[in-house]
């Protein structure tokens, strides 16, 4: 068993062909291996209207938060914050960096390329074998420094964006821990009942993964699919987006519902490492992203989770006699090796009891 996050997909390596990284801006027409006839039988593909239902935005600054954000966590798995205090040039420059790295020839890009069993580098999505068909995408993933990396992509001129992506990370890695305490504030669990938080509870030790995303601009986008429809394997997920529109959630009664870009906000994500530590109180949000004719769209996820030797369990204040623990404890290594072998089974792969009304987990919905 790995015991770091970089380790984890030497047991799980992706050997992608070389037809697999397409030079979006050569194409005319999109390719068959990228038609996604339907997206998914299994779910509802219309989306619903912006005026009927919309993502809640939280102002961090308001005394109401933590109420706001509880039934945010409850009833979406996902929010916006604003007023979150991170410098809106460090958004700026580290979507800049974003771009000019996917505006890098493709031969440049794949100086940088993933390894198969690696997590790091230039790549499609890890998620990209569990479709039939290919996604029109293209991502970074950085864990750890980006320097080596880097220096294959601008061998001359590297730190421009090493600096960028360190400032980025650490003002993620400030907000994430503002936002646990938050989220498990509207729990009712505080410091004392999470001792891998660290003795300053700041959670010190967590791990986390950069992902750059990039969705081309499409040539038949009603017929492709820029990210397909997942959950992350984290505690949360912080996501920047740029002005273009694409991401969607799942949510539960009403279908896919747009997640607007808002300047200067960044969208939050639940994910399964916190379905699992709230014992599926708040449960972690199926979401994808869809793509345009004219516009490319970028996106920046701060993939944060636990400790690499913490294992993660259900929170026992949130445990008794008329609600047993439903999940085994994982640390995150191991879930994300699941993840990677089971994919939108991970969950239930570490469920230890049958729901009581027998249904499946939402997370067996998504196939
Ligand atoms: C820590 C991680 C979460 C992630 C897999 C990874 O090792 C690094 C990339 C992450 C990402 C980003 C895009 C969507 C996703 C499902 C994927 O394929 O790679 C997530 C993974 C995840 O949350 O499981
Ligand atoms: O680009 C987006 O909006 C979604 C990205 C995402 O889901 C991810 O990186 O995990
Ligand atoms: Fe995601």
């Amino acid at each position: 068993m790995p015991s770091r996050i970089s380790d984890v997909f030497r047991a799980h390596p992706v050997h992608l062909h070389q037809k697999q990284y397409l030079d979006f801006n050569s194409v005319k027409e999109l390719p068959e291996s990228y038609a996604w006839a339907k997206f998914n039988n299994d779910y509802p593909s219309s989306v619903a209207s912006s005026k009927e239902e919309s993502v809640p935005v939280i102002d961090l600054h308001h005394p109401n938060a933590l109420t706001v954000m509880g039934h945010a966590c409850r009833t979406w798995g996902v929010f916006q914050v604003i007023n979150h205090g991170v410098p809106e040039d460090i958004l700026h420059q580290s979507l800049r960096e974003g771009k000019n790295l996917f505006s890098l020839p493709m031969q440049q890009k794949l100086k940088a390329a993933r390894s198969p069993g690696g997590i790091s580098g230039y790549g499609v999505a890890r998620i990209a074998p569990f479709f039939e068909k290919l996604m029109w995408s293209e991502g970074f993933t950085i864990v750890g420094s980006p320097l080596e990396h880097a220096q294959q992509l601008w061998p001359h001129d590297y730190t421009g964006f090493c600096d960028v992506i360190r400032e980025y990370k650490k003002e993620m890695k400030k907000l994430a821990g503002r936002l646990m305490w938050l989220v498990l504030g509207s729990l009712g669990i505080s410091k004392e009942d999470l001792k891998w938080a660290g003795p300053r509870g700041d959670f010190s030790g967590a791990a986390a993964a950069l992902q750059l995303n990039s969705y081309p601009a499409c040539p038949d986008p009603d017929r492709a699919m820029g990210l397909g429809v997942h959950t992350d394997s984290t505690l949360l997920t912080i996501l920047l987006q740029n002005n273009t529109s694409g991401l969607q959630v799942l949510k539960e009664g009403s279908g896919w519902i747009n997640v607007p870009p808002i300047p200067g906000a960044l969208v939050i994500n639940l994910g399964d490492m916190l379905q699992i530590l709230s014992n599926g109180l708040y449960q972690s949000v199926p979401h994808r992203a869809v793509v345009n004719r004219t516009q490319q769209r970028l996106s920046i996820a701060y993939l944060y989770g636990p400790p690499d030797s913490v294992l993660i369990s259900p929170i026992p204040k949130l445990v008794g006699p008329a609600c047993p623990p439903i999940y085994r404890s994982v640390t995150w290594t191991e879930y994300l090796q699941r993840k990677a072998k089971y994919f939108n089974r991970g969950l239930s792969s570490v469920r230890i009891h049958a729901t009581k009304n027998g249904l499946q987990d939402v997370n067996d919905k998504i196939v």
